[in-house]
């Protein structure tokens, strides 16, 4: 599998921040932009390209906003595995991830991180990002399951095998990642069902995405359900039949996502996305852990 984890990495690399100009020098409205890519070989084989448009613009709510992009391609593969993400954020904002994100690295001391989560609450959406602040690889378990199942995708394999099978499929491929360093990994959202899934998460760090309901349900309605099977079943709008079952499924899962090493509750979902959150939520953990040091005043 490690072949395949290395299919899905994005081997991200932070911009140096330094290369960009810090603020305007001017007090009145104007605009100007950088662009900084990178491109690394590995082999021939693997190639990550990373770019940064910077934004100046004191006349507008853009202002001092930064859009990252990460994009990697593995030779030969097809274009399925290719995975780009983007994500804008005020500059002092970037600035702050990165700063929050060295401070921690090291602590972590390789550990992997596993993000877990209803369906929906931003495992991969924040995964990306983490993994770019920290240096880190991602890679998301649903696809790892896929992979290892042919192809198949998680609706299919529902469907022709069921639920039990891709559970044991789930557990293989967390074992397996039990054994790797410096991944940040987006579960699947039932993983937190099997007490064995979390003796191997719990060789890394486990950080769950704990979103209301109404959030999951609007988020998922306006995707769709599917590739989501467990939210095949009901019948209604989409918004309504999804957060009916969304509902269910996360009173069967009681107080399982409860034994993540730390939760990011993002109560005002609209307001934020949670990366900030995330690292912050990492470092508690670190200093309750005993492995960082709690600043002295
Ligand atoms: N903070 C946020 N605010 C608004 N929308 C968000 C936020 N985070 C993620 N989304 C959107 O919600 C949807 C689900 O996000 P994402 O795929 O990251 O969740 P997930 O936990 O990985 O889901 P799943 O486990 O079902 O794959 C996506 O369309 C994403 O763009
Ligand atoms: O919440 C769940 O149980 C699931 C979430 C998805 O990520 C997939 O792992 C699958 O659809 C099951």
């Amino acid at each position: 599998m490690e072949a395949r984890v290395l299919q899905q990495l994005q081997h991200p690399t932070w911009i140096d921040s330094d290369k960009f100009p810090r603020k305007p020098t001017g007090t009145g409205s104007g605009s100007g932009s950088v662009r900084y890519s990178r491109r690394m070989k590995e082999e021939q084989r693997l190639q990550v390209m990373i770019s940064a448009q910077f934004q100046l613009n004191k006349a507008s709510n853009r202002r001092n906003s930064v859009s990252v992009e990460v994009t990697c391609s593995y030779k030969n593969f097809p274009a399925s595995i290719m995975e780009s993400g983007s994500f804008y954020a005020p500059f002092d904002e970037a600035v702050m991830l990165k700063n929050k994100s060295q401070e921690i690295e090291p602590y972590l001391s390789g550990r992997c991180i596993y993000l877990v989560g209803m369906m929906g609450s931003g495992k991969t959406t924040v995964g990306k990002v983490l993994s770019a602040v920290l240096g880190y690889s991602f890679v998301d378990s649903d696809t790892l399951v896929e992979q290892e199942t042919d192809g198949t995708t998680v609706a299919e394999i529902f469907k022709l095998y069921g639920e039990g099978y891709f559970r044991n499929k789930e557990t293989e491929v967390l074992r397996k990642l039990s054994l790797m360093h410096r991944l940040v990994v987006s579960t699947g959202g039932g993983v937190v069902t099997q007490p064995i899934n979390w003796k191997y998460m719990h060789k890394g760090i486990s950080v769950w995405l704990d979103v209301p309901l109404e959030a999951l349900a609007e988020r998922i309605a306006a995707v769709g359900t599917g590739s989501r099977p467990l939210l095949h079943h009901e019948s209604g709008d989409t918004y309504t039949k999804a957060l009916r079952r969304l509902s269910t499924i996360l009173e069967e899962r009681g107080e399982a996502y409860a034994n993540a090493n730390a939760r990011v509750s993002l109560e005002n979902i609209a307001a934020k996305l949670g990366h900030r959150d995330a690292l912050e939520e990492i470092e508690g953990y670190l200093k309750e852990e005993g492995s960082m040091a709690i600043a002295e005043f």
